[in-house]
């Protein structure tokens, strides 16, 4: 139990203190475990594997919605979504994907991750447009803060992170994947920023991510038109790198972690950030502005008063 535990403390540098505070006011504020709670229950859920270590990362009530295992051979975690009826990210469950990313980083045991859904169909909805429709302003503005969390966390992963893209991923969910260093989708879905279809605008470092990922001229089309695309455009775009059958998706995955487990990963990781931290630093530096910009757009009563007409149109279009 020490050696877990001591692998998972957080140093008390600056930005770690900081991330600590917020987290521990989140977890009292929503009831979820603490990181180290946490660390316990990782340790006493699974006496008898060996290979497999199973986390379940919040308390009673909450522990299906992300399910996070670490085979110990492979040193490859996989962090699967399970939040009925869509996964679409709302503040708890992206605080939970949050604690996950801070504690794989910090596990000297895994190298690779792998984000994947169990919801059949679907691989994550986006934001919980509930968040985001009559807000309470204070918990919009976390919500927010807690998004960007995810996005700095998983783009800037010094892990090899991989997406299983096994069902539909619009908005938010394409922007998970997006962060990933390889994405392995399933044929017949759709994935995109299709914010403006929503009558809603993807911030700046959407934008950066997706002219990242595919280059500027097919964003700021896929961006304007807020294209969702069926997974052989998405092949097409270079917005996912490979398409297999659905019960393919995983092993694929896996595979493409160990193949990239062969170049040295000081080299690896190094690449990495100097290609994607001039994005990651220009969140950090306008993050404040950021979240402000949000809050006033989402707010303003036009813009709920097509939220609310997106909701009915969903709502309807479910019955
Ligand atoms: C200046 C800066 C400004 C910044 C502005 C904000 C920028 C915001 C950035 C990102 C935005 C987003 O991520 S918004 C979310 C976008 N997502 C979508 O548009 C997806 C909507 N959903 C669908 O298209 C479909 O549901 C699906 C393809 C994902 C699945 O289809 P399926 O047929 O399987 O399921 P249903 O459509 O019947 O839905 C079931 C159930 O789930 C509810 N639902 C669906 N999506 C969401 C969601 N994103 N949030 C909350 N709830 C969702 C849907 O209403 C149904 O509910 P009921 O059963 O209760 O009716």
């Amino acid at each position: 139990m020490g050696q877990v535990q001591s692998r998972l403390t957080i140093s008390p540098t600056p930005t770690k203190l900081a991330w600590m505070m917020h987290l521990r006011m989140l977890t009292t504020m929503h009831g979820l475990c603490e990181v180290r709670q946490c660390s316990k229950r990782w340790k006493n859920l699974c006496p008898q594997t060996k290979n497999l270590q199973k986390c379940q990362m919040s308390s009673a009530g909450s522990s299906e919605m992300l399910q996070v295992t670490v085979d110990d051979k492979s040193g490859i975690a996989t962090m699967t979504m399970c939040r009925p009826p869509v996964n679409s990210l709302n503040l708890e469950f992206l605080t939970q994907i949050n604690i996950a990313l801070e504690k794989l980083e910090n596990s000297k045991d895994c190298s690779g991750l792998i984000i994947t859904s169990k919801i059949p169909k679907i691989f994550c909805a986006g934001l919980d447009i509930m968040e985001m429709y009559q807000p309470n302003v204070d918990r919009l503005q976390e919500f927010w803060r807690t998004l960007q969390e995810m996005y700095i966390r998983l783009y800037g992963s010094q892990l090899i992170t991989a997406a299983a893209i096994n069902g539909a991923s619009p908005a938010g969910g394409c922007l998970m994947a997006m962060s990933c260093d390889y994405r392995v989708m399933a044929p017949g879905y759709k994935i995109g920023l299709n914010e403006t279809q929503l009558g809603i605008v993807a911030p700046f470092w959407f934008q950066d991510l997706i002219i990242n990922t595919m280059g500027f001229r097919q964003s700021e089309m896929a961006l304007q038109l807020g294209t969702l695309f069926t997974s052989e455009e998405a092949l097409n775009l270079g917005m996912v790198d490979k398409i297999v059958p659905q019960e393919q998706v995983m092993e694929t995955a896996i595979q493409e972690i160990h193949k990239w487990k062969k170049i040295p990963g000081f080299a690896r990781q190094i690449t990495k950030s100097a290609l994607r931290k001039p994005s990651i630093d220009k969140l950090h530096s306008k993050r404040e502005e950021d979240i402000a910009n949000f809050r006033d757009f989402i707010t303003k009563d036009s813009i709920q008063k097509t939220l609310g007409m997106y909701i009915e149109s969903l709502k309807k279009k479910a019955k």
